[in-house]
């Protein structure tokens, strides 16, 4: 369904207070259609509260979510699930034991939820198991699909991660942290496959390493202190004079992206 706006998410006025501490404070984020957006920000600005509020893991105190212009404030986490803007989860979610293909079948069908009662039967899982490799495949970890996920190098678990995410095919795809603890080369190939898998979607990633995001992020929220205090390309937001200051005190190249 092709839709006249041309932002896919927005949130109007988001805020989230903990006891009284206002973790997210009158956010006004806007995510343009398929485009990959990056929400950056020092420790504890805001930025998991952030993603867990769009995705409805937890309850704005005050503020609105908008998806495709509608307003989805009042929906649970496995309605936006269903209605198509797809988390991903960390690797804690992997079932160590189980092979690379079940995990993501797993994933699967605990997302699609009761939509996908009828899944014993063989047809239907020779569908779901199309789906899975074709994930697999978009990730490059198809020759590991037999694999037990526990065998699977760190950057690959991340990668199955993503596949589980991907197998859903959202509509929005949000990414917490995707290049967490990864060394060089992984960190690498996981930007590659962000941009792959962003092909014909929206991306929203919350991510600390600024090569990742100057490298890949069409847009950049900034947020510091629970407000939003930025946003737009890398060269822009770089530019700030609030955000070169928000990020003094903390890693001095973290915002040195190239
Ligand atoms: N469930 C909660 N109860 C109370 N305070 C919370 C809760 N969740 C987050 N906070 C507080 O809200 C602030 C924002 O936290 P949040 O995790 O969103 O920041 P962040 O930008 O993701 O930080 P980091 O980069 O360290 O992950 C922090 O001060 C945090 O302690």
């Amino acid at each position: 369904m092709e839709h006249s706006t041309q932002y896919v998410i927005e949130t109007s006025n988001l805020t989230k207070e903990f006891l009284g501490f206002v973790a997210v404070n009158d956010v006004n984020l806007k995510v343009k259609r398929h485009t990959i957006h990056a929400i950056i920000g020092p420790n504890g600005a805001g930025k998991s509260t952030c993603f867990n509020l769009i995705t409805k893991f937890l309850t704005p105190t005050t503020g609105k979510i908008l998806f495709n212009g509608n307003d989805i404030t009042g929906h649970s986490s496995s309605q936006i699930a269903r209605e198509g803007i797809v988390r991903s989860f960390q690797i804690s979610a992997v079932f160590p034991h189980m092979t690379v293909l079940e995990n993501v079948r797993i994933g699967l069908q605990r997302r699609l939820g009761t939509t996908f009662h009828f899944w014993k039967s063989d047809k239907t899982l020779d569908i779901l198991n199309d789906r899975v490799l074709d994930a697999l495949e978009k990730v490059g970890l198809a020759d590991f699909a037999h694999e037990q996920a526990v065998n699977l190098p760190y950057g690959r678990k991340r990668a199955l991660e993503i596949a589980t995410t991907v197998a859903m095919n959202p509509e929005v795809m949000l990414l917490d942290e995707p290049t967490q603890g990864m060394g060089h080369e992984d960190v690498e190939r996981v930007t590659e496959l962000i941009r792959k898998v962003a092909e014909g979607r929206t991306v929203i990633m919350v991510e600390h390493n600024m090569k990742v995001v100057s490298n890949i992020a069409d847009t950049i929220s900034v947020l510091q202190r629970g407000e939003l205090i930025a946003e737009g390309n890398y060269e822009t937001v770089s530019n700030n004079p609030q955000v070169m200051e928000a990020y003094m005190g903390s890693a001095d190249t973290e915002l040195q992206g190239h």
